[in-house]
């Protein structure tokens, strides 16, 4: 099961008003016992309007509220922490903290160890909240169904537990952050409660398992970060509500571990190492309350990650919830540093801008959304229709669905209903997606759990099979060793039935110790013979001697030693080799061998070997004592093989679990890859929507633009007509327009009166030739055009003109081809060239008709 930290989805209103910012209080504790025993001074004073706090000599510090040491339980709560849990039960998020340094009134304050016991002055923020949260549960019964959860987790060395079931253990906690951006507690188990007195069985529960400890500086300090968190579920049992539409909230109640100098709590082992980790995550909130209440540092990375502690408290800080932070301080001036600390710290949390929206199911708000839609189309038809009708639209819900129960509007209902039903079966897939995926995540949980339970195993196997291998060895060299006593025993066997020289005291000993097996054959029982058999066919490595290294071949047999028929029948060639050891051969040759024995075998192999009292007894306690070991041996490799065929089997499920591991995993990569690659595509359409439409509009203007210069061109050859019919017809000054110069024709441009007179006379030589003179008398250095003009020039103008022309409808050309580029509908085209060309043809025509009907060049004279 899945602890969500903050729910899956938001209405998209987000709150932007004074209820966003996180709201801090600072609460001071009376000097305590200790404080007065030490003669410690109070150095914290308070304004009256219960805003500022005064520190030592005038450091002056506000806040929204400022609780002093007079402040009961029940005000700091009415202030502080009842508008968050009804806006709780209205479904936003909520978050209380208590920070501060150790000792200074947090737990205290939120009531995280307070029992069902605790008399009503005393009672925290916690078991109040719960208390008013059932009592507006009840109220609302009528209308609204509720289902209520809670969980409650400490953050301990950094690691998470589950207080209300301390036997999960921490590694199979995470957080993490859902598709939606929100965070969840993976692998803590919320608890369903229905009332007060349950609920608070549950707090009393959890707060036993919560980690404390005596310090010098509070003898049960709290050296883990607890979070009390209530789940409130609600939908609307109303008639008219939608059943899908649930509102889910959550409340978290933290009470953060006191920040602390070591050298004054007197922390030493584990407690160092606590405090250690407490300062380093209050350090990390501190970065994350830093980056989000600096302005300027506002738009940079916020350092969530640095910390468990802040990373769970992502959606607190700067995220989707209402949040209030009580800052605890001492009053004590021996705490001043400390308490200056912790107001600054408070005084930055006070710019923090959260995001707090009511968090709504997405189906029911997709089906919100798909409604809407649905009333404005519906709403637009009804007001087109109308309009056909050449009334006034009407407003309103009641004539909408007076008009929607037309008849003529069923279709277009149906319509649009199957669109609505094609839509929802989008969502509906999406969601069954989303469903899939997060169970797959959960399969993969567990899976890996069984993972890591199947490689513990595997691992401890191994070591038993170490073990026994080791056991088998030291078997087997007591084996070596019992060999070379039957060795030992063998070559004293003769020496012994000859042994007068042996000396009485030897003698004696040797009977004791005969004895001594002799018991142990007995002990042994009825199963000795058929051990004896098990020896004989016993297959020992023939060819070499692992703990010595030599090899048969180099064993050489001493030619006047007879093998006692007894023995040369039971022991294989393995136990002959040690039988036949060089060193025990090199004893028996020595003639004082009896008192040599001892330098030849340690000790205490001589005196096990000397245990019979005849070769027969001798070598079948031998024996017995080898078969024993054997059959230990035996039973330890039966057992080896079992456990190793064991390991193999659980090999073989691990891989299995690990191949479903890999494909369930696949298979959800896959899935997300889809889900994002959809939301992608979608964003993808709108941009690319939102250029096209940009895009058109820009081509308009162009267009639009271009049409205006083909006008003016073409009014341009208009005038450029007519200035040559003028000409053509001898009205020189009509050449002239407005001062400027036509274009396309030579022209010179003369300075003066005088030098255009000049030029025409030099011109009237050449009969072929049209002399122009524009002339204008009024201008002081009036501007004048003149040039040679015949046929030939009026050739080239035409020639001009048809250049003119065919620029133009390259132009006009272009645009529709752009057009068309662009709108890809043929429609668009026409209507555009329907619009272009009806005034650019009748101009043609115009030109055209100019060009056809204008008279044949006369040559002229200015005189
Ligand atoms: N407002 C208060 N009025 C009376 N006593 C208080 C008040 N606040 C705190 N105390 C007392 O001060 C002592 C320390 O308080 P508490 O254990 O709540 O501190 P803490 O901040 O939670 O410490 P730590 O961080 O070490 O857990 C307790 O004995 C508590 O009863």
């Amino acid at each position: 099961m899945t602890a969500s930290l903050s729910p899956s989805h938001h209405d998209s209103q987000v709150q932007d008003d004074d209820s966003s910012s996180v709201r801090v209080a600072v609460r001071a504790r009376p000097l305590i016992q200790k404080e007065i025993a030490e003669n410690s001074k109070e150095c914290v004073f308070y304004s009256k309007d219960r805003k500022q706090v005064v520190l030592g000599k005038g450091r002056r510090f506000t806040f929204d509220h400022v609780f002093s040491p007079v402040i009961s339980q029940e005000d700091v709560y009415n202030e502080c922490v009842k508008p968050l849990v009804e806006s709780c039960c209205a479904g936003y998020n909520a978050t209380v903290l208590a920070y501060g340094q150790t000792g200074s009134g947090k737990t205290f304050t939120m009531g995280c160890g307070n029992k069902s016991s605790s008399l009503e002055e005393e009672l925290g923020v916690l078991p109040r909240a719960i208390r008013q949260l059932f009592k507006i549960v009840e109220e609302r019964s009528h209308e609204t169904e509720f289902l209520v959860k809670c969980a409650f987790v400490e953050i301990y060395n950094d690691e998470i537990k589950d207080l209300l079931h301390p036997d999960t253990p921490p590694k199979a906690i995470s957080i993490r952050e859902d598709a939606n951006g929100d965070i969840i507690l993976a692998g803590v188990r919320e608890e369903e409660v229905t009332n007060f007195k349950s609920m608070i069985r549950f707090l009393e529960y959890g707060s036993v398992f919560r980690t404390t400890g005596s310090t010098l500086m509070n003898q049960h300090s709290s050296r883990s970060h607890a979070i009390f968190t209530i789940i409130v579920e609600q939908r609307s049992i109303l008639e008219c509500a939608s059943r899908n539409d649930v509102i889910t909230a959550k409340f978290h109640l933290v009470d953060l571990a006191g920040s602390e100098r070591v050298k004054r709590t007197g922390a030493v082992g584990m407690r160092f190492k606590e405090s250690v980790t407490i300062n380093c995550g209050l350090l990390a909130l501190g970065n994350v309350i830093s980056a989000l209440g600096d302005e300027r540092k506002r738009c940079q990375h916020v350092p969530y990650r640095e910390s468990k502690l802040t990373r769970m408290l992502q959606d607190s800080l700067g995220g989707n919830s209402r949040t209030c932070m009580i800052a605890c301080i001492s009053t004590a001036d021996t705490d001043l540093e400390e308490t200056l600390n912790t107001l600054k710290y408070a005084n930055r949390a006070r710019n923090i801008r959260n995001k707090p929206v009511i968090n709504r199911d997405p189906q029911s708000v997709v089906l919100n959304q798909l409604r809407q839609e649905i009333r404005a189309l519906q709403l637009e038809l009804l007001n087109s229709r109308i309009r056909n009708m050449g009334l006034v639209p009407v407003c309103g819900p009641q004539s909408l669905e007076l008009l929607l129960q037309d008849e003529s509007h069923r279709e277009f209902l149906a319509n649009i209903r199957a669109r609505a039903d094609a839509n929802m079966d989008v969502v509906a897939e999406l969601n069954a997606l989303r469903r899939k995926s997060r169970e797959t995540e959960q399969e993969n949980l567990k899976l890996k759990d069984e993972i890591q339970g199947l490689e513990s195993l595997v691992s401890n196997l191994r070591e038993e099979m170490l073990q026994t291998r080791t056991e088998r060895d030291h078997y087997e060299l007591r084996l070596d060793e019992v060999n070379s006593e039957i060795t030992a025993l063998m070559q004293v066997v003769p020496h012994w039935e000859n042994g007068n020289d042996i000396s009485s005291v030897v003698r004696s000993h040797l009977s004791e110790m005969v004895m001594r097996v002799l018991g142990k054959i007995d002990d042994e029982g009825p199963g000795a013979a058929s051990s004896e058999s098990s020896f004989c066919s016993l297959d020992r490595p023939a060819t070499s001697d692992a703990a010595t290294g030599e090899s048969e071949k180099s064993i050489s047999y001493p030619t006047d030693w007879v093998m006692p028929q007894e023995c040369n029948n039971t022991l294989n060639g393995w136990a002959r080799s040690r039988l036949y050891d060089s060193q025990a051969v090199a004893s028996i040759r020595d003639p004082s061998f009896p008192s040599n024995i001892e330098l030849a075998f340690p000790p205490k192999t001589v005196a096990k070997s000397m245990n019979c009292t005849s070769p027969g007894q001798a070598s079948r306690g031998a024996r017995n004592i080898i078969n024993l070991h054997l059959r230990t041996i035996q039973v330890l490799e039966e057992r080896l093989a079992a456990i190793e065929s064991d390991v193999i089997a659980k090999d073989e499920a691990l891989r299995e679990a690990s191949e479903d591991l890999a494909r369930d995993e696949r298979i959800f990569a896959e899935k997300m890859k889809e889900m994002k690659a959809l939301k992608k595509l979608a964003r993808d359409m709108s941009t690319e929507k939102e250029a096209l439409v940009q895009k058109t509009e820009r081509n308009a203007a162009i267009i639009s633009h271009m049409i205006n210069e083909a006008l003016a061109k073409d009014d341009e050859l208009g005038c450029l007509r007519t200035s040559i019919e003028t000409l053509q017809t001898g009205r020189p000054d009509a050449f002239v327009m407005n001062g400027a110069c036509v274009p396309g024709l030579p022209v010179t441009l003369l300075n003066s009166k005088k030098e255009a007179d000049d030029d025409s006379f030099a011109n009237t030589e050449n009969p072929d030739k049209v002399v122009l003179q524009a002339k204008r008398d009024a201008v002081d250095g009036a501007i004048g055009v003149s040039d040679t003009f015949g046929p030939a020039h009026l050739d080239d103008c035409k020639g001009k003109l048809k250049v003119e022309e065919e620029k133009e409808m390259l132009i006009v050309n272009k645009a529709i081809e752009d057009q068309k580029q662009h709108f890809g509908e043929g429609v668009r085209v026409e209507e555009l060239e329907l619009k272009v060309s009806p005034k650019l043809r009748n101009k043609k025509r115009r030109n055209f008709l100019m060009n056809c009907f204008r008279p044949k060049v006369h040559e002229t004279h200015d005189s």
